[in-house]
């Protein structure tokens, strides 16, 4: 179903699905900032459960620059499988060391989030870019905070968003423990992309839409005080975007919901990271690869960090690649095509808010 909406923000190149934003001073509307908070705070579903379970893909073996050689191969139908069944996975990246990771939160995002709340709110790409930037404040989720950097990955981007942060100072050391993080998650993003679309038979002819990245990161302070207490902090969703990178730094949170309802809580290992497909990537390969609902819960005292990365596609139009629409071998098309920026302002609509599987209610054939 396809309507305009009165919440008419005009976000070019809008985020991926993104913590609810507060609106802007020129678009407060009560109704809309209420289904927000409540779509933040959705902690209707199932239990909690203790043990990873997600499945683990070792990427010891694949080289980002030689597709095609060394373990690619038989990487590439893990993740073939995992994305089709799950739609998301754990995945062991060597390149990305425990010490890169402990650089990028011990030495860019802890001093980041200890900024003045002002400082942390030059952080935005303008008013019609309303999620790409600081989160802060927002009614709902409480002592939570975010930064974005739009292609965060890349050095100019990098350096751009510290000179903001830090004026004057010498910035290449924290632009080195973001970057050492940063693009190992983007180097993994596109061999993931690349597996998948070879996995699924698709041919380079029929390539998928060119992206952009946003690189966030997230500070979630303690809230409970109780280690087995835990909270909803940020409620059930599907990212609205291709596919996300996410970095868990000691303290867990993540949680996946399996097929079966129940939340299982991925533990942060030194190595791991998890990458989950977002609805543009499923409505891309015809509904082949799932978008799978996660949200965040954290209890006990330690304040929580996380980075993520997320490709965006840079055009606005997403339709499901040719080869993937087989109406006589059992895969008719499942989702008209759709503009990226309306859905994402249909999820964080009241309309939006009615259905679970928002990309079908949508769009769905
Ligand atoms: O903070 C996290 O680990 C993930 C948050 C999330 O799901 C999102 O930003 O879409
Ligand atoms: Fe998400």
């Amino acid at each position: 179903m396809q309507r305009s909406q009165p919440w008419r923000l005009r976000t070019l190149n809008s985020d991926p699905w993104s913590p609810p934003p507060s609106l802007s001073e020129s678009h407060r509307d009560t109704s809309e900032l209420d289904h927000l908070i409540s779509f933040a705070r959705d902690r209707s579903r199932g239990d909690t459960m203790g043990a990873a379970e997600l499945p683990r893909i070792d990427f010891t073996g694949v080289d980002a620059s030689a597709p095609g050689t060394g373990r690619w191969d038989a990487v590439r139908a893990q993740v073939t499988d995992a994305l089709a069944t799950l739609g998301c996975f754990d995945a062991h990246y060597p390149s990305l060391a425990p010490a890169r990771r402990a650089a990028l939160f011990h030495g860019a995002v802890r001093p980041l989030f200890a900024l003045p709340t002002d400082t942390k709110r030059r952080n935005t790409y303008g008013p019609g870019k309303p999620f790409h930037g600081y989160l802060g404040g927002l009614p709902g989720l409480d002592a939570y905070e975010s930064l974005a950097i739009v292609d965060g990955h890349r050095p100019d981007e990098l350096h751009a968003f510290a000179e903001l942060m830090f004026p004057g100072a010498d910035n290449d050391a924290f632009c080195e423990s973001v970057h050492g993080t940063a693009a190992r998650m983007a180097e993994l993003e596109g061999v993931v992309r690349r597996m998948v679309m070879e996995g699924l038979g698709v041919s380079s002819a029929q390539r998928e839409p060119m992206m952009w990245h946003l690189f966030r990161v997230s500070e979630y302070g303690a809230l409970t005080g109780d280690e087995k207490q835990r909270a909803v902090r940020y409620g059930s969703h599907q990212d609205t975007n291709w596919l996300s990178v996410v970095c868990q730094h000691e303290v867990d949170g993540l949680e996946m919901r399996a097929r079966d309802g129940r939340w299982v809580l991925v533990q942060p290992s030194p190595e791991s990271l998890v990458v989950m497909a977002g609805n543009a990537l499923r409505a891309w390969s015809n509904d082949r690869v799932r978008a799978p609902f996660h949200r965040i819960s954290v209890g006990g005292v330690a304040t929580r960090y996380s980075a993520m990365l997320f490709s965006v596609p840079a055009e606005p139009t997403i339709r499901a690649a040719d080869e993937l629409v087989d109406e006589a071998g059992g895969h008719p098309r499942r989702f008209r095509e759709y503009d990226y920026d309306e859905f994402v302002r249909f999820c964080v609509s009241e309309e939006g808010g009615r259905h679970d599987d928002k990309l079908k209610a949508y769009c769905g054939v």
